[in-house]
């Protein structure tokens, strides 16, 4: 099974939590893409519901298959978040933001009463880090900052090289927020939490990929016999 099947098929189980009048959170990435998809043909059916986009990308998603948007603003509680991840530990830990909207995905799943994260099993690993970690900066003092967060990232007992990403013109990525990304090549991180605090204590820090605390539940897709089967982790 190819992993656009395995993420459609979390996307399709995800579909199935969402009840009428809930207030979601529409998360960034190939796979939430899959979800607001299939939300719309269950909204174009009937089904009512509002969404705050976590991306300028996913609201552009949102509006092309018909899914009535609010801003974090008119609508602060939201009951559900789902979203991609790059990575998932077995505490529901994440590492995200490989598409870059970690500071707007953190946010809403911040303001979710659940957040249901949706990947294919080649995202579940023991310890997170394989993945590099994003960590998003605002642009002035970048050298300072960069100095600043290899310190942090040493602090907590990790090491690895520190890229700012690019775009595919190959100048540096901006976020929605207009910030760059540092990409931090870990392989490995033994204390998530410790990490995350100390990157938050940098001036020059946004926010980093870290999601602690936040997810409450995940469907995963496997291969299993040629057919997808979904693993559920947490509440979902
Ligand atoms: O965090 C994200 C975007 O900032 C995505 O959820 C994450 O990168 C997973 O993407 P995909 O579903 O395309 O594998």
């Amino acid at each position: 099974m190819s992993p656009a099947e395995l993420k459609r098929a979390a996307a399709a189980r995800a579909v199935g939590l969402v009840e009428d009048g809930m207030r979601l959170g529409l998360g960034t990435g190939s796979t939430a893409a899959l979800f607001v998809e299939l939300l719309g043909e269950r909204v174009r059916a009937g089904l009512s519901v509002v969404g705050v986009p976590t991306s300028e990308a996913t609201r552009r998603a949102a509006e092309a298959a018909g899914i009535p948007l609010t801003t974090l603003d008119e609508t602060p509680d939201l009951d559900l978040t789902v979203d991609g991840a790059d990575e998932i530990d077995p505490q529901l830990r994440l590492i995200k933001g490989g598409g870059g909207a970690l500071l707007r995905e953190k946010i809403v799943a911040a303001a979710s009463r659940r957040m249901v994260v949706i990947v294919d099993g080649a995202k579940r690993v023991e310890t997170l880090g394989r993945f590099p970690l994003p960590i998003e900066v605002v642009p002035f003092g970048r050298v300072a900052t960069t100095l600043a967060v290899a310190a942090a990232i040493r602090s907590a007992g990790c090491a690895g090289p520190l890229s700012v990403r690019k775009g595919a013109d190959g100048a540096p990525f901006l976020t929605d927020g207009g910030h760059l990304i540092l990409d931090a090549g870990l392989g490995r991180i033994p204390d998530p939490e410790a990490l995350a605090r100390a990157l938050v204590a940098v001036p020059g820090v946004v926010e980093h990929g870290l999601f602690l605390g936040l997810a409450t539940g995940a469907i995963v897709a496997e291969a299993a016999d040629g057919q997808p089967r979904i693993v559920t982790l947490g509440a979902a």
